[in-house]
């Protein structure tokens, strides 16, 4: 069995040439049982122990200024099928192969190693830092199974997952960081709020509130411009958010645009809208309703999709489903009664 806790004591034997018993203990990834025992040894050394299941593949954990990857400088260790164990610092200075340096970093190793313990399928990452206080930001990785970096260049594969959180060194409790947590969140709402509800409760508003002429027309004119508003600022920060992950999100991005654009038309056939006694009037009315009617098919379509690839989950999925259902069940009682009514 894989398991090992913080309720049972580490037995690395005599390997490990400092105190093990008095470590303090946290599982710092649980998706991935990582669980970290560190000390601090002396004035300006500390010791880490970092225990996790044995997958066939690298394991990291990194020191970061910012709980990203970039900027960081990791322990990376693996254990080979022959037995042979290595442990280098790598410098993370980019997230492509090629700027993952090894034997760099701002680390001051004291001492590293690696050990696998076969009757619990673990491995054990230890080292010890010279520093007065180690960074809180703490980032993990694990690599691909059997996929092992090689002499001369020892290069690293990417992560098959990863994880970035903060240690509170003193009470041992740490909690998982997104990078760039507020921006992502600021992206989403204003997103969401603006092409996803504003703007359909704008459209619901044009279609069945005729009979409050010109009330109807003002109160559409100024909820689709905040929505517009609103939603010109989340694709912003989408492209911002897109520049500082540099995440792979191209048809996320595309509809992105399309609906930017689709909403630019929007507001431009507004201004431009002939008379309502106009003969062309009916060619526009219908223009302006089909192609609203596809950018909140398409905003509905992209929201759903971004909040799957933010990892944002079920809260979020929840939380816009049921704005979506009551806003549809309003738009059909309407309906039923235009179609009534006429
Ligand atoms: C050659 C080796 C590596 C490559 C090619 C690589 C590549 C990448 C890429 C492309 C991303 C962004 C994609 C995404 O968010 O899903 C990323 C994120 C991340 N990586 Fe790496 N990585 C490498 C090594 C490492 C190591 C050794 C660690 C940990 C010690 C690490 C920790 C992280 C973390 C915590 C994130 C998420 C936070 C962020 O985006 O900055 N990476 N990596
Ligand atoms: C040029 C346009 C856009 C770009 C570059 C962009 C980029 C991004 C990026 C990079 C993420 C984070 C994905 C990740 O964490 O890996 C994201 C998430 C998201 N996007 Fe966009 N996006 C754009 C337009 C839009 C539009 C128009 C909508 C809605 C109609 C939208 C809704 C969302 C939502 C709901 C999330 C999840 C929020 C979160 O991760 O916290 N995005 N987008």
């Amino acid at each position: 069995q894989t398991q090992d806790s913080c309720s049972s004591n580490v037995n690395l034997n005599d390997q490990v040439r400092f105190d093990t018993t008095t470590l303090n203990c946290a599982p710092v990834w649980s998706s991935q049982n990582f669980i970290l025992r560190y000390a601090h040894t002396s004035p300006n050394l500390w010791s880490f122990v970092l225990s996790v299941p044995d997958s066939n593949s690298y394991i990291a954990m990194g020191f970061s200024p910012n709980g990203q990857m970039v900027g960081s400088s990791a322990i990376v260790g693996w254990m080979l099928n022959t037995g042979t164990g290595t442990i280098k610092q790598y410098q993370l200075s980019g997230q492509r192969s090629d700027q993952v340096l090894h034997d760099q970093g701002n680390l001051q190793v004291n001492s590293s190693m690696i050990i696998s313990q076969p009757q619990s399928k673990r491995l054990y990452l230890i080292f010890q830092l010279n520093t007065e206080q180690p960074l809180s930001r703490v980032i993990y990785a694990v690599g691909q199974p059997s996929v092992f970096p090689i002499s001369p260049n020892f290069a690293l594969v990417e992560h098959t997952d990863k994880a970035s959180t903060a240690l509170n060194y003193v009470t041992g409790q740490t909690k998982s960081e997104t990078p760039h947590a507020k921006l992502r969140k600021g992206h989403g709402i204003l997103n969401m709020l603006g092409w996803g509800i504003l703007m359909i409760i704008g459209a619901i508003v044009a279609r069945y509130s005729k009979q409050w002429d010109p009330l109807w027309f003002y109160a559409h004119t100024l909820i689709q411009s905040l929505g517009f508003m609103l939603g010109l600022a989340g694709v912003i920060c989408g492209i911002i958010l897109n520049n500082k992950l540099d995440a792979d999100v191209s048809s996320h991005k595309a509809l992105g645009i399309i609906i930017l654009v689709l909403g630019c038309l929007q507001i431009m056939a507004f201004l431009a809208r002939p008379d309502k006694t106009s003969k062309v009037r009916k060619y526009w009315n219908w223009y302006h309703h089909n192609v609203g009617r596809i950018m909140i098919i398409f905003a509905i379509a992209n929201i759903f999709y971004g909040i799957h690839l933010g990892e944002k989950g079920k809260s979020w999925n929840a939380g816009y489903g049921v704005i979506i259902t009551i806003l549809f069940l309003i738009a059909v009682v309407l309906e039923i009664r235009l179609w009534k009514r006429n």
